[in-house]
């Protein structure tokens, strides 16, 4: 079957975040259906069946966000106005959402999921993450995992998010590590684990890691965010995909993550431990910015992702979070970019076609990866920190299929 042609051309700047970090001028980007199939200089482009002229604007690949907690019920504004007036963030936090989830009927925990995933389409984002871990019970991790599964395009098990209230944390471990696990286990395809003073010990936190590699689920951990901690180190230890917050990190903690950089080819099998920077979440909770400058300079793969939950970072805000980390911590802006498409697809193993289920690559512009891009209404990518705050989305293909056109 033949499929429908589409050239992207009159491309002003074209930031591939390929192999080669290519970024092309006076460009154009041929895909066939899902696929994309040419890239390359605009006067040799090849003839299509349509034609989109991009008007010399800027072209990227769509944002990978690749942490996320979506499948939320209610409110935390007045927690987060106690904040802004001097509290400090806790943990404890999730138990207030995690009430209104158990309270939301599972229709309705999809609509408000996917109006979040829409508001994550309208600023860029084609591919993204989400979590379980407001359910916190059998049942409600479940139907969480099952939703999820309906509105992101990969799902991650974080049963091991809070003690919930009057449950024995060593027992609570054990239902994390027997029937809630694998009762999500049809759904997701990651397990988290919240390592942090007021959620899980390391011994906790190593348990749950082991019964999910256990069960085949690849591992992230949250880690370093609150304090200095276990949670690189535990990371490092069981391979973890990522290690994610990263605030508080020590000079042991940096060279544990360079080491596992260190026999990388570029394949997904050695990939190491990504360290996944959230600075709309540091900024929400008044914590220091996660030291991307120092991770890129020591040789450590970073990735940039919103962490949108209603606790810590409301914000579906892929620019935002691009725009912060070239204003405020230390990274050019092609480096920003680079952390918020292709590192968010090697934090979740999908930046190669040798991923963990066979499907096309995404968070580059390559031949053969998924045509995932966002057109800017701006000459260059530099205008997402030039112009702080301007919403520049003007126009978004997932997968090949326009998703994303104001007034359209
Ligand atoms: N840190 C742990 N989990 C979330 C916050 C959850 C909440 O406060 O509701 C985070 O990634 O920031
Ligand atoms: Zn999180």
């Amino acid at each position: 079957m033949t499929m429908r042609s589409q050239l992207l051309s009159n491309i002003g700047e074209l930031m591939t975040q390929d192999a080669e970090h290519r970024v092309l001028r006076n460009a154009a980007v041929l895909f066939e259906g899902e696929r994309i199939s040419w890239v390359g200089a605009a006067d040799r482009a090849p003839a299509a069946d349509e034609l989109i002229d991009a008007g010399g604007r800027a072209v990227l690949p769509g944002w990978v966000d690749s942490h996320n907690h979506l499948i939320f019920a209610g409110d935390r504004t007045a927690e987060f106005e106690a904040r802004m007036a001097g509290e400090t963030y806790a943990a404890g936090g999730i138990a207030v959402t995690t009430e209104a989830t158990r309270a939301a009927s599972d229709q309705e925990l999809e609509e408000l999921a996917s109006a979040r995933v829409a508001e994550a389409i309208s600023q860029g984002t084609t591919f993204l993450e989400t979590k379980t871990g407001y359910g916190l019970d059998v049942e409600n991790e479940r139907r969480s995992a099952q939703i999820a599964a309906k509105v992101a395009d990969q799902v991650t098990y974080l049963g091991a998010h809070l003690v919930p209230a009057g449950a024995d944390a060593e027992e609570y471990t054990d239902l994390v590590c027997g029937p809630m696990l694998a009762a999500v286990l049809p759904w997701v395809q990651w397990a988290d684990v919240f390592c942090e003073r007021g959620a899980f010990t390391e011994e906790q936190s190593r348990r749950v890691l082991e019964a999910c590699r256990k069960a085949g689920l690849g591992l992230r951990v949250h880690g370093n965010q609150l304090g200095p901690g276990a949670g690189v180190r535990l990371a490092v230890e069981f391979g973890a995909a990522s290690v994610d917050h990263v605030n508080y990190l020590d000079d042991q903690d940096v060279d544990a993550l360079a080491g596992t950089w260190s026999a990388w080819d570029g394949s997904a099998t050695s990939a190491g431990t990504v360290a996944t920077c959230l600075p709309a979440c540091d900024l929400s909770t008044r914590q220091p910015l996660a030291p991307g400058r120092r991770l890129l300079d020591a040789g450590v793969q970073i990735a940039l992702a919103s962490n949108c939950n209603p606790g810590t970072s409301f914000t579906t805000s892929m620019p935002y979070c691009v725009t912060t980390a070239a204003l405020q911590m230390g990274l050019s802006v092609h480096e920003a970019v680079r952390a918020a498409t292709w590192g968010g697809a090697l934090a979740l193993r999908r930046h190669t076609g040798e991923d963990l289920d066979g499907k096309r690559a995404v968070g580059s512009i390559a031949v053969g990866h998924r045509a995932d891009l966002q057109l800017l209404e701006a000459p260059s990518a530099t205008h997402l920190a030039y112009r702080p705050g301007v919403p520049l989305t003007r126009a978004v293909w997932r997968a090949g299929e326009l998703v994303w056109l104001p007034g359209a």
